[in-house]
């Protein structure tokens, strides 16, 4: 025992000769001239609360003028450029069957300290009485480009379900749709569109008439325009700046305004002075249903795209991913007009400037391998190819989070912090923690945050031409590789295809794996024929010497039920390797009906799983498998055997002889 002079049983606080606690000091000391009566303080600069409330806040920067603006070289006052702005968010609100949009005023109704006192009407010149309505007669509320923290109050108040967790991310529920409704989503069929978009069989683009959207439109902006506020998000698509988009996304909840400006691009104050008239609006009113009774309408949910319009009306749906990727629709109709591949790919960069591409459907991997500690991340989800090289859509990333793990993805854990978006998640209600591994509400839980969250993202999210193209697919059959070296015929083959096999609903027991082909890895997304982006694909990896790859993020040892999910620490291994261009030099056999390339050996990975034959016990049940899929692959590429793809028959052959071979 210690020689403290404390023993037999009693125990001491330190090693000092001390026999209990410190006693409290209530004498001053000489050395200290600390005095403490209350009225020492400073004196407080406030008679009454209301009053000290008001010196907490000084004019924020988004409303407060960098520089004198300019209309057309002229030189507009502040309140002038004030009331353009209201003007146009008034335009945009605008019911199509009265003569002015509704009166709109800045600010929270429930503050009305901060409500200007300005009761005159946007527009001064005397409209008819008839043609008002009620929520005509009151001011709409705009809650323009609120921050996070405003957005946080907004939601922690008004929005049932909105929570804090324990890391700091606002906790939402996206309602009775955790997940997109494809088919809901209606593309207004006109002259234009109806030579240049794909329609009919295997197409994502539901047709709609021009009348039934603006009935949908009407239903969506009388609605917005009856609620007290709504917010505006005024904000860019696309990092290339000169092609650049300005959207505005009207919406009803502050969850939708912050996932928003989580992941479309942030305007800094000079920019959003001289925004002007958006490029294309989002009308989100999913709270409210569509009517059933509407032409075309099949439920009370319905996202619909008018491109000559350039809006989109979002109705019964409150899940937040539609507006995301109803845009990413929209990019995909504007961007290839300009000669620019849109791509549904994460996109990253090595210190050498080595830009890869990972291309793939929901869940296999985008996110999670574009995230990557050793590597800048350009964006995880949605990119453009030009003659310039890649560049990001958007502002932020949108990453899975069942069964996240703090040690196989710390970026994207340590990004669910203030300021993110957490769908769907279950916390626990005290100390707010939140269980990944829980599916009750859903098992499509989703993050969205800032792509600044994450420590080596590139900014600006741009880099140069791509240098390896790495096709993802979460085999569930457990037959394809690992990885496999592509050619670029068997490159374009597999991204027509676009195949992956998840496991839908693992509740009811063990489920056979549903393979699901979309062509060009989002063919709910794009709006022209497939074989127009794969073309253009073809064309770039072939002008720019890119490598093209298929990973298999599935299963290993069988498929699905008896064999397991390669692990993830393997699949980066994989990937580490062919950025490094280790992988470019290993030797090489080829696989059975597939014909694909598979190397013999890759550093940090066992040998024996690279061949997936030597991974399955059964070998005829690995063979019967393995010609099952092939015959799925065969059965879904028919579709395609009449189209040309690109200038040359030569490589629409080579294209048709890259498939299974049996
Ligand atoms: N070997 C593996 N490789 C990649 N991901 C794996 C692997 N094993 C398990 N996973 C898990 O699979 C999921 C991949 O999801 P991810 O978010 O990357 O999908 P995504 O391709 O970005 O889809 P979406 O387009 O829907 O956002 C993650 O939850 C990840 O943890
Ligand atoms: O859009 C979504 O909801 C999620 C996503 O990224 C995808 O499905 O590709
Ligand atoms: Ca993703
Ligand atoms: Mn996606």
């Amino acid at each position: 025992m210690a020689s403290n002079g404390v023993g037999n049983g009693e125990f001491s606080f330190d090693n000092k000769r001390r026999t209990g606690l410190p006693k409290i000091q209530t004498q001053k000391t000489e050395d200290e001239n600390v005095v403490c009566h209350d009225d020492s303080a400073t004196p407080v600069k406030a008679q009454t609360l209301e009053e000290l409330h008001s010196l907490q806040k000084k004019k924020s920067a988004p409303t407060t003028p960098i520089k004198s603006p300019h209309v057309f070289g002229v030189a507009v006052s502040e309140e002038e450029r004030q009331k353009q702005q209201l003007q146009s968010i008034s335009a945009s609100l605008a019911s199509l069957t009265r003569e002015t949009g509704p009166k709109v005023v800045k600010g929270d109704p429930a503050r009305q300290a901060e409500t200007p006192k300005v009761q005159r009407p946007v527009h001064h010149h005397h409209t008819p009485a008839l043609n008002i309505s009620d929520s005509g007669l009151k001011f709409t509320h705009i809650l323009y480009n609120l921050s996070p923290a405003e957005l946080y109050e907004q939601a922690i108040k008004y929005e049932k379900g909105s929570f804090i967790t324990s890391s700091g991310a606002l906790a939402t529920l996206s309602g009775a749709k955790t997940g997109r409704s494809p088919r809901d989503k209606r593309v207004v069929r006109d002259e234009t569109t109806e030579d240049d978009l794909w329609w009919g069989k295997g197409s994502p683009n539901i047709e709609m008439d021009e009348q039934t959207f603006l009935i949908n439109r009407e239903r969506a902006v009388d609605y917005l325009c009856s609620l007290e506020k709504v917010f505006v998000n005024d904000q860019f698509l696309n990092w290339d700046p000169n092609n650049r988009i300005k959207v505005r996304i009207v919406s009803a909840r502050a969850y939708h305004s912050l996932f928003m400006h989580n992941m479309c691009i942030r305007p800094t104050p000079e920019e959003l002075e001289d925004f002007g008239t958006p490029d294309f609006t989002i009308y989100n009113a999913g709270q409210f249903p569509c009517n059933r009774y509407t032409h075309y309408m099949t439920s009370s949910t319905s996202i619909d795209i008018n491109l000559a319009r350039r809006e989109m009306v979002i109705l019964g749906t409150q899940y937040a991913g539609e507006m995301k990727k109803g845009l990413f629709g929209v990019m995909h109709y504007l961007m290839p007009k300009r000669q620019i591949l849109s791509l549904h790919s994460g996109c990253n960069m090595g210190k050498e400037g080595d830009v890869a591409l990972f291309f793939g459907l929901s869940g296999t991997g985008k996110t999670t391998l574009s995230t990557d500690h050793n590597r800048y991340l350009i964006g995880d989800d949605e990119h453009c190819w030009s003659d310039h090289g890649v560049s990001n859509i958007e502002g932020g990333c949108y990453a899975k989070c069942i069964d996240l793990a703090r040690e196989k993805e710390p970026d994207i854990w340590n990004a669910i912090k203030f300021g993110t978006v957490l769908e769907n998640v279950v916390f626990e209600e005290h100390t707010r923690e939140v269980d990944y591994t829980d599916k009750s509400v859903t098992e499509n839980t989703r993050a969205a945050y800032p792509i600044e969250y994450i420590p080596n993202a590139k900014i600006p999210c741009v880099g140069p031409h791509p240098k390896n193209v790495i096709l993802l697919a979460c085999d569930a059959f457990g037959v394809l590789p690992p990885v496999s070296k592509l050619n670029l015929a068997q490159t374009m083959y597999h991204f027509i295809s676009g195949y992956t096999a998840l496991v839908a609903g693992t509740e009811d027991g063990i489920k056979e794996p549903t393979a699901t082909f979309s062509a060009c890895f989002g063919a709910a997304f794009i709006m022209l024929h497939p074989t127009k982006y794969a073309a253009m694909l073809a064309e770039k990896m072939l002008k720019h010497g890119a490598t093209g790859w298929l990973v298999n993020t599935g299963w290993s040892g069988g498929s699905y039920g008896s064999g397991s999910r390669i692990k993830l620490a393997y699949t980066r291994k994989i990937i580490d390797a062919i950025h490094s261009g280790d992988l470019l030099k290993a030797e090489y056999k080829k696989t059975e009906v597939f014909g694909l390339e598979i190397p013999t050996a890759l550093e940090g990975v066992p040998s024996e799983i690279l061949d997936p034959v030597n991974t399955w016990p059964d070998k005829k049940a690995h063979k019967d498998t393995l010609l099952k899929l092939g015959g799925l692959f065969r059965k879904n590429f028919e579709v395609f055997t009449n189209y040309k793809i690109g200038s040359d028959s030569n490589l629409t052959e080579e294209i048709l002889a890259a498939g299974p071979n049996f």
